[in-house]
């Protein structure tokens, strides 16, 4: 029989306090197993007030309540990650170059956030505005609170993806700041997700995904959500587990550029939402992720001792603005990737 599916959970606390050397190194340590492991880790001991969350929580509700139409002004233009994304427009598995024939788009309905170019005055580089694009807030009338309450989630969520990157130099043996080399003007997103569909618009037969597999694209992930099954992880074995964020903790996943720069070492883990139905209709489920995805203009290669003599890296060279367009012209523009072959493959070789 297998071993059962567990996400380990690992305690940052030693980063985010200050603990002592040998406390950093049981945490960085775990780190590593997790990531070599399963590539999702329970993340604890983050600092994240429970008020933050809460106030995060309301402020999902507050704005998916509004109509339909009045979130559809919300909507950004054509390749503009930003705003509100309706449900059944986004398909990601498309991100992969994956489309079964009768598969309908993921009915979640989203809305991003993210960081533009005047957040980041000093930036080494000059910043293209179609990939750190302006927000599109709601009018604070329209839902009062609601600019305030994500950002200060925002601020915490970039706290911790920031800490677990310096846990993740030392589990890697890389200088403690080698992340801040790659991330001073990071590509920083924040999507909230909204897995509902009126009652009777959920067609039972169809194939109903609430959001199609992928991998995540940049460095790290930071996830809140209910505690409401959906988020599937596919495992080394082959299956697809149910999994969802323990008491008081973070789910945390690597992207594509974590795989990349490890050659593999560390695993960026397909997953996808299917959220349970109950009586004919989809159990609501919200979820937030934050993704900590790097500088546009940061090479991602093979990182050194990752490549084994006389073998080859197995990824070329991209840069994770290269990478992050061809996957979102995937699922927001539905155009194939071809570029995704190695992840395309793990979907296919699973049991679905
Ligand atoms: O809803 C979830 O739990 C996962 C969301 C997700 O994978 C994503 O937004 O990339
Ligand atoms: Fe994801």
């Amino acid at each position: 029989m297998n071993a059962p599916f567990e996400v380990p959970v690992v305690d940052i606390s030693p980063y985010v306090r200050g603990g002592t050397d040998a406390e950093r190194a049981v945490t960085a340590d775990a780190m590593d197993t997790a990531c070599r492991t399963v590539g999702f880790v329970q993340v604890v001991g983050h600092a994240v007030p429970d008020e933050a969350a809460a106030d995060l929580a309301s402020a999902v509700d507050d704005f998916f309540a509004l109509p339909l139409e009045t979130k559809k002004q919300l909507c950004a233009p054509k390749g503009v990650n930003r705003g509100y994304t309706p449900p059944k427009s986004e398909n990601l598995s498309l991100s992969l170059g994956l489309q079964a024939a009768d598969r309908m788009n993921d009915f979640f309905e989203a809305f991003n956030t993210g960081a533009a170019v005047a957040d980041y005055p000093d930036a080494s580089v000059p910043l293209d505005p179609a990939l750190y694009p302006e927000n599109l807030w709601p009018a604070e009338s329209l839902v009062p609170g609601f600019r305030q309450r994500v950002q200060t989630w925002e601020a915490q969520a970039g706290r911790v993806a920031r800490t677990l990157t310096a846990v993740f130099a030392d589990a890697l043996g890389l200088e403690p700041d080698w992340f801040r080399g790659v991330t001073g003007h990071s590509l920083d997103v924040l999507r909230m997700n909204n897995y509902a569909l009126p009652p009777g618009t959920v067609d039972l037969d169809g194939d109903l995904t609430g959001m199609g597999e992928h991998t995540d694209y940049g460095i790290v992930t930071v996830l809140w959500a209910d505690q409401v099954p959906g988020l599937q992880v596919l495992g080394r074995d082959g299956h697809w587990h149910d999994v969802v964020p323990a008491d008081g903790a973070l789910l945390v996943n690597l992207g594509d550029a974590m795989a990349r720069w490890t050659n593999e070492r560390w695993m960026s883990t397909l997953h996808r939402v299917k959220p349970p139905v109950v009586d004919g209709s989809i159990q609501r489920r919200r979820s937030v992720a934050f993704f900590h995805d790097g500088d546009v203009d940061a090479v991602v290669t093979a990182l050194p001792g990752t490549v084994e003599d006389g073998e080859e890296p197995l990824y070329p060279p991209v840069t994770i603005g290269e990478h992050i367009s061809a996957k979102l012209a995937g699922s927001r523009d539905l155009q194939e990737n071809t570029d995704a072959v190695r992840e395309a493959a793990r979907v296919l070789a699973s049991a679905r």
